[in-house]
């Protein structure tokens, strides 16, 4: 089966051209596939599909090999992708996801490179998918949260997947590695979370570092950028726009006046090969 790697800012998946056919057992393929030691090694999988509804339909899998509703970081490299294999020639793509349709746009070099990539997020949702920890219609802002670390302060936002952030002071004295998973698997989440610890370091610049969903640790995390965003300027540490400082690289986010949240940053291809499947 061949196959592309490509990473937006060191998330890295294994990208599938399923526009003539896809492959069976997916979770299972997701798993085996991501595995870096015996298998390719990244994040999870992106299928690359034709949509009846959009210019393409994007397909993801974690490595744990669940299915998520949006990935910000796979949904950049897929216009990257398309545009550099020819599958089309437009710099203004729709991409049908589990979460509606999100717009691509491709910001090109003067030399016809693509430089990065615009996606319109769509608008946050504040409550959707989640358990509140008071009521079912209340947001939950900085909501406290009791952890075996103690107790912490929760911003859940939805940008078509769960999210909840953590404001700290210091990224560096956050214990990651625990709070991490527990919060993920915490029972205010109906279906778990990825969760972003989010240091703010002026009103237009933040530091983040995330936990994923199915994942664990990832080196970015476009929708976590976006839902970091979005709990900043809620609570009024930041303006509507902000660079995010992830440990792969930097994303810039505006969430503009109509709602929507904007995110640009990078899509890299990295190399190609042929997968022999395992199981
Ligand atoms: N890395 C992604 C998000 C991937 C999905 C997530 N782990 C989930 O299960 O919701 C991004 O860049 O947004």
């Amino acid at each position: 089966m061949s196959f592309t790697k490509m990473h937006g800012i060191g998330n890295d998946y294994i990208y599938i051209n399923c526009m003539e056919s896809v492959p069976d057992r997916l979770p299972e393929l997701a798993e085996e596939m991501s595995d870096r030691h015996f298998g390719v090694g990244g994040d999870g999988i992106v299928l690359i599909c034709p949509s009846d509804k959009a210019d393409f339909r994007m397909r993801m899998f974690n490595n744990d090999g669940s299915e998520a509703r949006m990935c910000g970081n796979a949904s950049r490299c897929i216009a990257k992708y398309v545009h550099d294999h020819k599958l089309t020639d437009k710099t203004c793509i729709s991409l049908e996801t589990l979460s509606g349709i999100k717009v691509l746009s491709l910001n090109m070099s003067p030399s016809g490179e693509v430089e990065s990539v615009t996606v319109d997020m769509g608008e946050p949702e504040l409550n959707a998918g989640l358990v509140p920890v008071r009521s079912t219609t209340e947001k939950m802002v900085e909501e406290p949260v009791a952890t075996s670390c103690g107790e912490v302060r929760v911003t859940a936002v939805s940008m078509g997947n769960p999210h909840g952030v953590v404001f700290v002071d210091r990224i560096e004295d956050v214990p990651f590695e625990t709070l991490g998973p527990e919060l993920e698997k915490h029972s205010m989440w109906p279906d778990r979370a990825n969760i972003e610890f989010l240091q703010i370091i002026s009103p237009s610049e933040a530091r983040m570092r995330v936990w994923e969903r199915g994942t664990g640790e990832t080196l970015a995390c476009g929708t976590g950028a976006c839902a970091s965003a979005v709990a900043a300027a809620l609570t009024g540490r930041c303006g509507r726009e902000v660079t995010i400082h992830l440990r792969g690289g930097d994303l810039h986010i505006r969430w503009a006046n109509n709602g929507h949240v904007m995110m640009t940053g990078g899509a890299t291809e990295v190399f190609e090969g042929n997968y022999y499947r395992q199981r």
